[in-house]
């Protein structure tokens, strides 16, 4: 049996080299790396000169590691060695005059640079796959967080449908006469929406939201004085049109604000209803504050009548302080509070429309 050499290919990348020995049905293999750093290779196969043994050596151009990774198919015998040190050869072997039997392997040829380019895109790949793993697994209780989130903004934003719905064809039916019973027919509701809304204070304290803690409180905190303290406790208040205005206002930005979130909640987002999210504040809101304000202004006067809520003083100093002082206080920290929040949300549009513009460059 004649000993004969068998045709190689070969390819590098910065830390291996690929030999594809053109040998099918290989059996028998016999491959090393001996210490002066030369492959032997040694095998029984079917070859350019039909079934024999084929058999080459290879002394490297630089270190490699002795272990060797390969593989036999019906086709070919493929080889993996790693080099000792990750750098670029400028050829295969020592000798610099190439072997008659080896040539490059079109089929994983890459040169020096977009080996480098290969390289790095493993290296974000792995970078990428890690950042992904380490997320998934920093937060365990993501998928329960957003079912929570989901079905409170589902909650809210029923609710407030049901106020504006019901508002909206009061309105169309009896036109101006609806403004004088808001409070009997949507009060219960609104009522069950803004105490849930003390969750959106919570919220941002257990981190589940990025919300600032100071405008959700002052937000949730600003309405529920009117809802509650104007509106709940003075019944004159209740039957007054200013209690339309409040809560059509209040109503409006929530039935946009609320499905926003819930997009949010399903990492989906609908253009149009994020600029409604981000932009109708700029009207609403002052107009909010300002109904608000009429509101407790219309209260005064009932506060000192009825002396609700009044401070007992001694008879020297009039008897009682009438909550209305307090009331006038609080007109003042409104307008604060209308300043905090309007420059809050005006921060978080600019942030998410800029964020938006870059995301398209
Ligand atoms: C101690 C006594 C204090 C007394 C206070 C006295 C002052 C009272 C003054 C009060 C004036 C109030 C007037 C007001 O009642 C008038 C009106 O409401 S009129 C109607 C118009 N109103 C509005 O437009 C305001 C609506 N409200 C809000 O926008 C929020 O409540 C506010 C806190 C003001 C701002 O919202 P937020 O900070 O949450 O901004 P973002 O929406 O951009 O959210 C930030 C990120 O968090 C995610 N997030 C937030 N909440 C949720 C949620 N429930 N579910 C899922 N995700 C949520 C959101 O997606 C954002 O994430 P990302 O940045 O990744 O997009």
């Amino acid at each position: 049996m004649q000993i004969l050499t068998p045709h190689v290919y070969w390819a590098q990348r910065h830390s291996e080299i690929f030999l594809r020995v053109d040998l099918s049905d290989a059996k028998d293999l016999d491959i090393s790396v001996q210490e002066n750093n030369t492959l032997q290779f040694k095998a029984q196969g079917h070859g350019a000169k039909g079934d024999n043994e084929y058999k080459f050596s290879l002394e490297f151009r630089e270190p490699v590691r002795t272990e060797i990774n390969h593989k036999s198919t019906q086709r070919q015998v493929d080889i993996k060695i790693r080099k000792q040190e990750e750098r670029w050869w400028d050829r295969l072997t020592l000798q610099e005059k190439k072997p008659l039997f080896l040539a490059p392997d079109f089929d994983r040829w890459l040169d020096e640079s977009d080996a480098e380019m290969e390289l790095q895109a493993k290296e974000e790949e792995k970078i990428n796959k890690i950042s992904v793993e380490s997320r998934v697994r920093k937060d365990p209780y993501l998928g329960l967080k957003r079912g929570y989130l989901f079905m409170y903004n589902l909650v809210q934003f029923l609710g407030f449908s049901w106020i504006f719905v019901n508002m909206t064809v009061r309105l169309f039916i009896l036109g101006q006469d609806s403004f004088y019973d808001t409070f009997h027919t949507t009060a219960d509701m609104m009522y069950f929406c803004q105490m849930m809304a003390v969750l959106e204070v919570i919220n941002p304290l257990l981190g589940l939201v990025k919300t600032g803690f100071f405008p959700a409180m002052i937000q949730v905190a600003g309405r529920n004085v009117i809802l509650f303290v104007i509106f709940g406790s003075l019944e004159e208040m209740q039957n007054k049109p200013v209690v339309f205005f409040v809560f059509y206002l209040w109503s409006t930005i929530e039935i946009f604000r609320y499905p926003f979130y819930m997009l949010a909640c399903i990492s989906t987002e609908w253009k149009l209803l994020t600029w409604l999210r981000y932009s109708l504040w700029i009207p609403l809101y002052p107009l909010g504050v300002l109904a608000e304000a009429v509101a407790v202004i219309q209260s005064l006067a009932i506060f000192d009548e009825t002396r609700l809520f009044s401070v007992p003083l001694p008879a020297l100093l009039g008897g009682s302080l009438s909550f209305s002082y307090t009331l006038q206080i609080y007109l003042v920290l409104m307008f604060l509070g209308l300043f905090i929040n309007f420059r809050h949300l005006y921060k978080q549009r600019r942030r998410r429309f800029r964020s938006r513009k870059r995301k398209v460059q």
